[in-house]
C-alpha cells in the first residue's frame, strides 16, 4: 500500500489533469523554429559568443571549475568580484551582487530587505520569485495594484497614508515592486510616472525595486535596460538583471548601493546557504557583458526591433480571419498596437489547439494558461529572436491563418504533421 503522502500527491496531480493544468517537461526537435524561448538575441546559438566563451575558459587554465562553497566561505573569487564591478559599471549602479538565479535574487531580496513592519506594494503581474520573497518577508502588509496602472498605485499609496500614521510620518518604508518589461503581455511599465508618483507621495521612504529580467540586453543603449534608457538609475532603490534570458547564461545580479550589497551578503539566505556560481558560469556572464559593452550585440538588438515590426505587419494580415463564422465570436485577438517588445501575446479561448497546430508545423510556440495568467486571458505567447528570419515569421503567420480557416470551417483539428504540411 502506498504511503498516505503519495495518495495525497496522486490526488492533487489527478485534479490538475482533470482541470487540464497538469504540467509536464517537454522537448522539441533541434530543427524546430524557436518562437518561444527568452533567447531574444539568439545568443545561445551565437558562434561569436561560443568562441569568446571558449577563449575565456582557455585564458584561465588553472582556475578551479567548481566554486566549491558558498560565497561566504570558499566560493568567492576576485574573478566574481571584478565581474560584479563590471556589471555595476555597465548598468551605472554603485554596486552589484551576483546570485545563482533570478529566482534566488528576487526571493532572497524581498525576504530580507523589508524591515519588520515595512510595507510592500507590487504590480499584480510581478514574477513568482518576487512573490515568494514577499511571502517570506517580515512586512506588515503586502498590497497589489492593478497591472501598470499608475492611478491604482496612487490609490493604494493614498489609502496607506490615510490609514497608517507611520507611513504618513515617514517612519515605515514602503517598497514598490515592478518589472520594466512584463513577460506575459510584453508591455513596458510606465516607469517614469511611477517614479514621479512614489517620490511625490512617499519621499525617501518610497523605495522602488525594478526587475529588468526581460529587458536586460535588449533595451537601452547596448542593452543596459529600461532604467538606464530613462536615466532613472539614481531614483531606483534596487534593480534585478538576470542573465538567463537575452544573455544566454545563468544567474542574476542585484544592483543597488554598497550598503544594500553588504546587507544582502549578510542576510540573503539564497546567497549565504548555497554553493556559489562555478567559474564556467561566471566566465559566460563576463563574456556576454564584454560583448554588450563593446557594442557587439547592437546589430542583434536592431535586427530584433526590425522583426517586431515585421511580425506585427504580418499578424495584421490575419485580421479578416480572426472571427469564428459559426458563432460570431473571436477566434484570436491580434495585439491592438504594435508591441514594444519581442513578446507577442495572442489572446484566444483555446490556445492549446493553436499551439498544437503550430507545433505540428515545427514551430516552438506555447499556450499560456491560467493560473500562469489571469482567468480569461489565456493566450499563445510568441517570442521573437534576432535569429528568426522573415520567412520563419511568414510561415508561422501562415500556420495561424490555416488554423483559423480550419476553425471557421468548423473542421475539427486533425493534427499530425501530414495534414499541416498539406495545408502549408
Ligand atoms: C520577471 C522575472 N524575474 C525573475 C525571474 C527569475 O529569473 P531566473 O530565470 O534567472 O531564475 C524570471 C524568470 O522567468 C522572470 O521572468
Amino acid at each position: 500500500m502506498a504511503p498516505p503522502i503519495e495518495n495525497k500527491m496522486r490526488a492533487l496531480l489527478d485534479r490538475r489533469k482533470s482541470l487540464s493544468s497538469f504540467r509536464t517537461l517537454t522537448t522539441f526537435p533541434p530543427s524546430s523554429i524557436d518562437f518561444s524561448s527568452n533567447d531574444f538575441l539568439s545568443l545561445s546559438t551565437s558562434p561569436l559568443l561560443r568562441s569568446a566563451y571558449l577563449q575565456e575558459l582557455h585564458n584561465y587554465p588553472n582556475f578551479r571549475l567548481g566554486s566549491t562553497g558558498s560565497r561566504l566561505l570558499d566560493g568567492n573569487s576576485t574573478y566574481a568580484e571584478d565581474l560584479e564591478k563590471e556589471i555595476a559599471n555597465f548598468h551605472n549602479a554603485e554596486s552589484a551582487l551576483l546570485f545563482n538565479s533570478g529566482f534566488d535574487a528576487n526571493s532572497g531580496f524581498f525576504a530580507c530587505a523589508p524591515q519588520p513592519g515595512d510595507i510592500i506594494i507590487y504590480d499584480e503581474f510581478v514574477h513568482a520569485s518576487a512573490r515568494e520573497g514577499i511571502k517570506l518577508s517580515r512586512c506588515s502588509k503586502n498590497l497589489p495594484f492593478r497591472h501598470n496602472s499608475v492611478e491604482d498605485l496612487k490609490r493604494v499609496i493614498l489609502e496607506l497614508k490615510r490609514d497608517d500614521r507611520e507611513v504618513r510620518d515617514g517612519k515605515r518604508s514602503v517598497l514598490i515592486a515592478v518589472e520594466s518589461l512584463y513577460s506575459m503581455d510584453g508591455d513596458l511599465a510606465p516607469l517614469e510616472e511611477i517614479v514621479n508618483l512614489v517620490e511625490r507621495e512617499l519621499g525617501r521612504n518610497g523605495l522602488l525595486v525594478v526587475d529588468e529580467a526581460h529587458s536586460t540586453g535588449i533595451y537601452g543603449d547596448h542593452g543596459r535596460g529600461v532604467v538606464c534608457a530613462l536615466g532613472l538609475e539614481k531614483r531606483i532603490f534596487a534593480r534585478l538583471h538576470t542573465c538567463g534570458k537575452a544573455l544566454a547564461c545563468n544567474g542574476a545580479a542585484i544592483l543597488g548601493s554598497s550598503l544594500v550589497r553588504e546587507y544582502l551578503i549578510n542576510y540573503a539566505r539564497p546567497l549565504i546557504y548555497t554553493t556559489a556560481m562555478s567559474f564556467p558560469s561566471l566566465a559566460a556572464i563576463k563574456v556576454v557583458y564584454s560583448l554588450m559593452r563593446e557594442g557587439r550585440t547592437e546589430a542583434l538588438r536592431f535586427r530584433l526591433n526590425e522583426l517586431i515590426e515585421y511580425m506585427y505587419t504580418q499578424l495584421k494580415t490575419l485580421e479578416p480571419y480572426t472571427e469564428d463564422l459559426t458563432t460570431s465570436t473571436s477566434l484570436l485577438q491580434i495585439p491592438p498596437e504594435m508591441p514594444s517588445s519581442p513578446i507577442f501575446s495572442i489572446l484566444m479561448p483555446d490556445p492549446r489547439s493553436l499551439a498544437r497546430h503550430c507545433q505540428a508545423a515545427d514551430f516552438v510556440v506555447r499556450p499560456i494558461m491560467p493560473p500562469t495568467v489571469p482567468e480569461g486571458t489565456q493566450r499563445v505567447r510568441v517570442c521573437l529572436h534576432a535569429g528568426n528570419t522573415h520567412e520563419d515569421i511568414e510561415r508561422l503567420v501562415a500556420a495561424i491563418k490555416d488554423w483559423s480557416l480550419l476553425q471557421r470551417r468548423g473542421v475539427k483539428e486533425r493534427g499530425g504533421e501530414e495534414f499541416v504540411k498539406a495545408v502549408l
